[in-house]
C-alpha cells in the first residue's frame, strides 16, 4: 500500500536523525512491499532562513494533505535572539494547533539491553520500566493569553494557564483508554493545591474515571510526581498531565530509558492522523558531528506505523531491530558505557536497517 508522509527535517541534529529514520522506513518498505512517499517540507530555523518565516502555509497544507508527519527537531542558538513569536519553536506550536494534535504520547521504556546506561540504581529498575506520559498538547500555558504590562515593579510579562473541561476530558479519555490496554493505572499530575486550572483538571479527570471502573486513578502534585519518578518509577503505568508539566516530566522520564536520545513520541489528533517526533530537541551542541542517537526518531517511525498506518508487524520489526542492535553492544555516545562498541549516528542507522 502507498502512504504519504510529510517530512520536516528541521534544524541541528534534526536532518541527521530523520535521515536515518527514512532509511529504516525504506528498509521496511522493501521488506514488506509498501510504498512510503516522502514530501519534504520546511519548518523551524531553516524555514526562517529560506523563506523568512518558521511555519510557511505550504508546510501546513502539505502536512494536512499527508497521512502522517515525521519531524526531527527545530530551533538552535542561531535564532535564540529572535523575539518569542518569531522563534523556530513557534513552528512546532503552530503545527500542533493547526493539526489539532491534542494528545502527546511519550512512552518511556527501559530496554533490558540498556540497563547499564540507566542512571537509577539496579534494584529500582530491576524487571524493566514501562511508563507512558500522556501530555495534553494544544492547551494550557503554552496557548493561553500572554503579553507584557507596566507595573510598580517595572515591566511585567505574563502567560496564562487555562484549561477548559472539554480539553481535559478528551486527554483523560485518551489516557484511560491506553491504561485499559496496559496495566490499568492512571496517575493524573497537577498542582491542584495551588492552581485553579489544576482543580478543574482534577475534577474532570475524576469524572472521566467513573467510566473506567477497572482502572485505578491516583492524583499526584507535580513536585511530588517529579520526585517519585526517580524514587520509585515502577509505581507508574500511564501518567496524564497538562502541557507544561508533561514537557518537563517526559524529559525526566527519558533518563530512565538511558537517554533523551531514546524517547520517541506521537502527537495525535482525533482519528488516526499523527505527527511523530523524538522528544529531544535540535541538540546544537552535537549537531553535524555524527554523534546524535537516531533511535528516538527511528522508534517514532515505529509508532507511526502502529498508530496511524495500523502496521503492527512492521512496527515490531523496527523495535526488535533497535533492541537487537543494543543487545549486541552498539552504542552512540549518549548511551555508551565501558566495554560497548561506540558508533555514530549513521552507523547506528545502518545497523538497525541490517537487523530488519
Ligand atoms: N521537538 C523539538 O523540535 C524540540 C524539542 C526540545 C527542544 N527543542 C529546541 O532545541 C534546541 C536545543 O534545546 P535543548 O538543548 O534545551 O534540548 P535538546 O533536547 O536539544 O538537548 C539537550 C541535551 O540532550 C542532548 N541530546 C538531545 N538529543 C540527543 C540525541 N538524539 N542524541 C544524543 N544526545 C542528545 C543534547 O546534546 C543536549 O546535551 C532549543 O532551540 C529548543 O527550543 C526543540
Ligand atoms: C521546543 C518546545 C516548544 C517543545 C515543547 O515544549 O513542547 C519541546 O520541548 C517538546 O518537548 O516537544
Ligand atoms: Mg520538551
Amino acid at each position: 500500500m502507498k502512504y504519504n508522509i510529510a517530512v520536516i527535517h528541521g534544524d541541528g541534529i534534526g536532518p541527521e536523525v530523520v535521515g536515518e529514520a527514512l532509511k529504516v522506513l525504506d528498509t521496511i518498505a522493501e521488506k514488506y512491499h509498501h510504498e512510503f512517499v516522502y514530501t519534504p517540507v520546511l519548518a523551524g530555523g531553516c524555514a526562517i532562513d529560506a523563506v523568512g518565516e518558521c511555519l510557511p502555509q505550504a508546510t501546513i497544507d502539505a502536512c494536512k494533505a499527508a497521512d502522517a508527519v515525521l519531524l526531527g527537531a527545530v530551533g538552535g542558538w542561531k535564532w535564540d535572539t529572535l523575539p518569542g513569536d518569531k522563534r523556530p519553536e513557534r513552528a512546532l506550536l503552530g503545527l500542533r494547533k493547526e493539526l489539532e494534535l491534542f494528545a502527546n504520547i511519550r512512552p518511556a521504556m527501559l530496554f533490558d539491553a540498556l540497563a547499564d546506561a540507566c542512571p537509577l540504581k539496579p534494584e529500582i529498575v530491576e524487571g524493566g520500566l514501562d511508563i507512558v506520559v500522556v501530555r495534553e498538547l494544544t492547551g494550557g500555558i503554552y496557548f493561553g493569553e500572554r503579553g507584557t504590562k507596566d507595573t510598580e515593579l517595572g515591566l511585567a510579562a505574563y502567560d496564562v494557564e487555562q484549561y477548559a473541561e472539554e480539553e481535559v476530558k478528551r486527554i483523560a479519555v485518551t489516557a484511560f483508554d491506553m491504561a485499559m490496554k496496559r496495566n490499568k493505572k492512571v496517575t493524573s499530575v497537577d498542582k491542584a493545591n495551588v492552581l485553579e486550572s489544576s482543580r478543574l483538571w482534577r475534577r474532570v479527570v475524576t469524572e472521566v474515571a467513573k467510566d473506567y471502573p477497572e482502572v485505578t486513578l491516583e492524583h499526584l502534585y507535580i513536585d511530588n510526581a517529579a520526585m517519585q519518578l526517580v524514587r520509585n518509577p515502577k509505581q507508574f503505568d500511564v501518567i496524564v498531565t497538562g502541557n507544561i508539566f508533561g514537557d518537563i516530566l517526559s524529559d525526566e522520564a527519558s533518563m530512565i530509558t538511558g537517554s533523551i536520545g531514546m524517547l520517541p513520541s506521537a502527537s495525535l489528533a482525533k482519528g488516526n492522523f499523527g505527527m511523530y517526533e523524538p522528544v529531544h530537541g535540535s541538540a546544537p551542541d552535537i549537531a553535524g558531528q555524527d554523534k546524535a542517537n537516531p533511535m528516538a526518531t527511528i522508534l517514532s517511525t515505529a509508532m507511526m506505523l502502529r498508530y496511524t498506518f495500523g502496521l503492527s508487524e512492521e512496527a515490531d520489526a523496527i523495535e526488535n531491530a533497535v533492541k537487537t542492535v543494543l543487545a549486541k553492544g552498539y552504542r552512540t555516545p549518549d548511551i555508551y558505557t565501558e566495554g560497548m562498541t561506540l558508533v555514530g549516528t549513521k552507523e547506528a542507522g545502518r545497523l538497525i536497517c541490517a537487523e530488519i
